[in-house]
């Protein structure tokens, strides 16, 4: 773990890695083309069956385009017999509470160091941090533009804890230097609320609420013995309907061990998400990939995620979230010299289709990919394209350059362009309208208080719009 408090572990650490991280080469008793087969004709596939076709065959290096192909058509095949040819998209807002975080991961730009954030702190950073009141504020304006959802996830700001119970025994630990990773709110120039409080704040007119990461839910349980669905049924009291699958980066601990060697381990965000799940929510699934991972390990992920669909059910999407490299210190140190390459995106959406088949959803993103390369997705076996968001830090911060905002007129004109059908969908997918291309102009009808009207101008709620600058620090 790296010690709560440290600003520059997460470099320091990033410069000690020096590209060989003992990995063993990916090698199967399987090949490509019995795992091609059993994709076609619908055989549940073998983690190895998904390291073969993920590898385009591990027979040869590098990708293989006829293969790939291949992989492709029967992803996409799987998709419109599974799923049809609707594409769906959700009328979202991101609210981030905090960038503060010390966990150190370092695949991550969104964070800063908490250290910055102190009230006595002449150190200089661009983040933020929102009391409850402000987050409040951000999600009613958002209300009247018409979203369905607000999606929040943070930093692991050291002065937030569950509740004043929570606050109570943490700040009862008498090693401060401990692993609770807690500093009380008074030390902060903006105290960030308790979770509850946060919750509770965004929780507004009806709005579906989909919020706290397994990562997040340790935290809310940091210093105790509280059980995750303990933990998550006090956040539902609060206003919770949903949790976001984020934190798995790559669920195989020796990956883990490599990128983010403060977040929790493979066996602990399961458990989170059971918590999650046994509390009564549904939850989503990603699987953040392109940095020092094999071909492998994303099939051993894949096989965490479907294992954990076995047995609960109540998984309403995959998410491929595609490493974005620039200003992060894996790339910065030398660590990695990209992100993954479109042929590895496209063959991660399909072979997600093809090996997660009791999972429904497949998203593309254009935060991560942009539109035509999103568009492409599409057609290798995604049915979902993400939401409208109106702000976005993560991948803003990390280089991504593909803005923070899609309209609904966009959503429509996109998805009829490559011959599939529009869909405004609730979070949990249960909620869906087919949208009629040639009634526009065109805005969201599912959410509390929405109309049918467009959402947004250029300007998104909490920050100039999808060109501009995000919103300025606060404390
Ligand atoms: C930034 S964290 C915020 C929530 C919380 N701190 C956590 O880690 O769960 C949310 C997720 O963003 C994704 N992410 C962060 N940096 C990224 C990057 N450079 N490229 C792609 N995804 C990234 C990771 O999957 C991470 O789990
Ligand atoms: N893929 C990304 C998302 N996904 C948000 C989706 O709209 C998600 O399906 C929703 O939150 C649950 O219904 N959000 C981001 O901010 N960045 C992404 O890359
Ligand atoms: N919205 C994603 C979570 C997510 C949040 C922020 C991101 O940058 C990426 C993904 C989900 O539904 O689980
Ligand atoms: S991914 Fe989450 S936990 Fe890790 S450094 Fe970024 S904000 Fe913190």
């Amino acid at each position: 773990m790296n010690p709560a408090g440290d600003p520059d572990a997460t470099d320091r650490d990033a410069a000690d890695l020096d590209g060989d991280f003992g990995f063993a080469e990916p090698a199967t008793d399987q090949s490509f083309e019995n795992a091609l087969a059993k994709a076609r004709d619908g055989t549940r596939l073998s983690v190895d069956d998904a390291t073969e076709l993920l590898a385009t065959g591990t027979d040869r290096d590098g990708i293989d385009p006829v293969r790939k192909e291949a992989v492709l058509e029967a992803a996409d095949r799987r998709r419109r017999e599974a799923v049809g040819d609707e594409v769906t998209f959700v009328a979202n807002l991101n609210n981030n509470v905090t960038t503060a975080c010390n966990t150190g991961c370092l695949f991550c730009n969104f964070k800063d160091s908490a250290h910055a954030f102190e009230a006595d702190s002449d150190a200089d950073h661009a983040g933020f941090t929102k009391p409850p009141a402000e987050s409040r504020r951000i999600v009613e304006d958002a209300l009247d533009m018409g979203v369905y959802e607000v999606c929040s996830v943070s930093g692991l700001h050291p002065a937030l804890a569950l509740n004043e119970e929570h606050h109570e025994i943490l700040s009862g630990d008498d090693d401060p230097a401990s692993a609770v990773n807690y500093k009380p709110p008074e030390t902060y120039a903006t105290d960030p609320g308790t979770y509850v409080e946060q919750l509770a704040a965004m929780s507004v007119g009806g709005v579906h609420l989909h919020s706290m990461t397994p990562e997040e839910a340790y935290h809310a349980a940091r210093g105790t013995e509280w059980e995750y669905e303990t933990v998550y049924r006090e956040l539902a009291a609060a206003g919770l309907d949903s949790a976001p699958g984020t934190a798995a980066e790559i669920l195989v601990d020796e990956v883990r061990d490599v990128i983010c060697p403060g977040k929790i381990r493979t066996d602990d965000w399961v458990a989170a998400m059971e918590g999650a799940m046994a509390a009564g929510l549904d939850v989503t699934s990603t699987m953040m990939y392109g940095h020092v991972e094999t071909v492998e390990h994303r099939a051993r992920h894949l096989g965490v995620i479907r294992d954990l669909q076995d047995r609960t059910g109540s998984i309403t999407e995959f998410v491929p979230l595609s490493f974005i490299h620039q200003n992060t210190p894996l790339y910065r140190h030398g660590v990695v010299d990209s992100g993954p390459s479109r042929d590895e995106d496209e063959l991660v959406v399909a072979v997600a289709r093809l090996f997660l088949d009791n999972v429904d959803h497949v998203q593309a993103s254009w935060v991560k990919s942009g539109d035509a390369h999103g568009l492409k997705l599409l057609n290798c076996g995604a049915d979902d394209f993400m939401g409208t968001i109106l702000s976005e830090e993560i991948t803003k911060r990390a280089g991504g350059e593909y803005g923070e905002y899609r309209s609904f007129d966009d959503y429509v004109e996109m998805i009829t362009a490559i011959g599939r059908t529009p869909v405004e969908r609730s979070t949990d997918y249960r909620t869906r309208r087919r949208i009629d291309p040639d009634d526009g102009p065109h805005g969201p009808r599912l959410g509390p208080r929405a109309d049918g009207s467009p959402m947004l101008p250029e300007r998104s709620p909490n920050g100039p719009g999808p060109d501009g600058e995000s919103a300025g620090a606060d404390d």
